[in-house]
């Protein structure tokens, strides 16, 4: 049945092919053992979008992201990339997209400059070709001074914009990225957004998961809440904030945070007894 109903969406009543969405997710469930991560969830995110997907911690967004990505099989529903079935199709779908994820591993003993090389062969880019972007994205995320540096000397920040550059390289249709401002300092945060929004205004697709709402805000064009394994809205940022007076107060209205004590039983923090 699930497949009947992807297909029927694909098609437009006059039976001519419509852009598939950038992400199709149907049903997806995740457990890990009695914890329920992901709770049937279904998403449809829209090509060519800025795309933020936001909860609180533990809301299952990274085990979203993974499944969604192929790095982690879900227990059941279905995903697709581009009208690509992520696991009947995976080449296809890898491909396709760029993944910063979580806890990011890199080949640690590889200069950036080498880390980049080796993407991009990855990928089947001619060499002068991987060379000459690998150069343009060093230069633009600021990190050609520290290109010949092993990736293990690397900061926080400097992995997260060297992971940035590997996943833009082959110039994907989605980018998914898993926290990609954590760590990163603010004038690196303002040129990945440039990027970002340069790659965006092109056509392309940016998934990206935040806890941080004012730039989910000032980003995104398109918002997924999720809380508890399940999304509690999706729709354009002004359809998710409502009548809420920003993103913020909308996110906790859905996510039942409105009015939670804070630390109201911690009376013993502060006032100077010990
Ligand atoms: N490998 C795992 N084994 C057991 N439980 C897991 C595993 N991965 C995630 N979980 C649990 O699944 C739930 C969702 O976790 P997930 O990491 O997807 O949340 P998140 O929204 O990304 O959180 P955060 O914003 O804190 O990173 C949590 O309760 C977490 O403890």
């Amino acid at each position: 049945m699930p497949d009947q109903a992807f297909e029927k969406t694909a098609d437009t009543a006059g039976g001519a092919r419509t852009a598939p969405p950038a992400v199709r997710v149907q049903g997806l469930w995740k457990r890990f053992g009695e914890q329920i991560a992901v709770a049937g969830i279904d998403l449809e995110l829209p090509a060519g979008k800025f795309i933020g997907l936001v909860g609180p911690n533990g809301a299952g967004k990274t085990t979203t992201l993974s499944m969604v990505t192929g790095l982690l099989r879900p227990d059941q529903g279905r995903v697709e990339v581009g009208g690509h079935d992520v696991w009947r199709d995976p080449v296809a779908v890898k491909s396709r997209i760029g993944v910063l994820p979580e806890g990011l591993r890199l080949f640690e003993r590889l200069s950036g400059r080498e880390l980049l090389g080796y993407s991009g062969r990855l990928r089947g880019l001619p060499g002068a070709e991987v060379d000459k972007r690998a150069a343009q994205l060093l230069d633009v995320l600021d990190l050609a001074g520290a290109q010949h540096k092993l990736v293990v000397d690397y900061s926080t920040g400097m992995r997260k914009k060297i992971g940035l550059a590997a996943a833009l390289l082959h110039n994907p249709e989605v980018l998914f990225l898993d926290e990609p401002f954590e760590g990163v300092d603010p004038v690196s945060a303002q040129t990945i957004r440039g990027v970002l929004e340069r790659y965006t205004a092109s056509g392309a697709t940016v998934v990206f998961s935040s806890h941080v709402m004012e730039l989910v805000e000032s980003l995104c064009d398109w918002v997924a809440v999720m809380a508890a394994g399940r999304i509690r809205a999706q729709g354009t940022l002004a359809e998710v904030r409502g009548d809420a007076t920003s993103l913020q107060n909308a996110f906790l209205e859905l996510v039942g945070a409105n009015g939670r004590s804070a630390g109201d039983s911690l009376d013993w923090l502060g006032g100077g007894a010990r």
